[in-house]
């Protein structure tokens, strides 16, 4: 299938390796937050704050049923949408899923230069981060581990992206 779902938790590089594995492919980019934010004209971190989770996720939810695919695309999906309502199953049935893997220890210290905000993590820092993120990781790590594909997000490379979901550049 033409179509592709990078997911995992925050800060293992969904966004940035969606967008490079799309380039490479010669494929169409999607990033289902950038999709919400446009549509909602506010930023995510605004999203949380004014409607509070449980209305972010029916809306991420809403973005990823109603987006109106094109052919040949990459799309980088938030951190908890696949361990909510029917997504995993949903984005298998829909194309390939590719779970980019990361330890706590590693997301905690990108999370922590990172220039996005992520409401879920409230401002966490050190090892109080490391610690929520090994508790939300064993919360979510069944659904990720529903996908296609498992890919250490340590040393990746469009090269080896393209080789594990197996398309040709367009
Ligand atoms: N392979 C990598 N090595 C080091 N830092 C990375 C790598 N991939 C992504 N990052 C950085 O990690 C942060 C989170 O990346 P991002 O793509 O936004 O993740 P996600 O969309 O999964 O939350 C960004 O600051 C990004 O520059
Ligand atoms: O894990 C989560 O619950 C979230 C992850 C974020 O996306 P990234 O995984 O791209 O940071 C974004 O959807 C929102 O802040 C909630
Ligand atoms: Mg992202």
């Amino acid at each position: 299938m033409s179509c592709v779902y990078l997911i995992g938790f925050m800060g293992c590089g969904k966004t940035s390796w969606g967008k490079k594995l799309a380039a490479g492919l010669g494929y169409n980019f999607i990033d289902l937050d950038h999709v919400l934010e446009a549509q909602a004209g506010m930023t995510i971190a605004e999203y949380f704050a004014s409607h509070g989770e449980e209305a972010f996720r029916r809306r991420e939810s809403e973005v990823l049923k109603q987006t109106d695919y094109p052919e040949n695309v990459i799309v980088s999906t938030g951190g908890g949408l696949p361990c909510f309502f029917d997504h995993m199953d949903w984005m298998n049935d829909h194309g390939q899923t590719l779970y980019i893997q990361l330890s706590p220890k590693a997301l905690s210290s990108r999370l922590e230069n990172a220039k996005t905000p992520r409401p879920v993590l409230q401002g966490k820092k050190g090892e109080e981060l490391v610690e929520f993120i090994e508790h939300k990781l064993a919360e979510r790590e069944g659904y990720y581990l529903q996908a296609t594909h498992h890919v250490s997000g340590i040393d990746m490379s469009v090269e080896g992206l393209v080789e594990v979901v197996g398309l040709t550049a367009i």
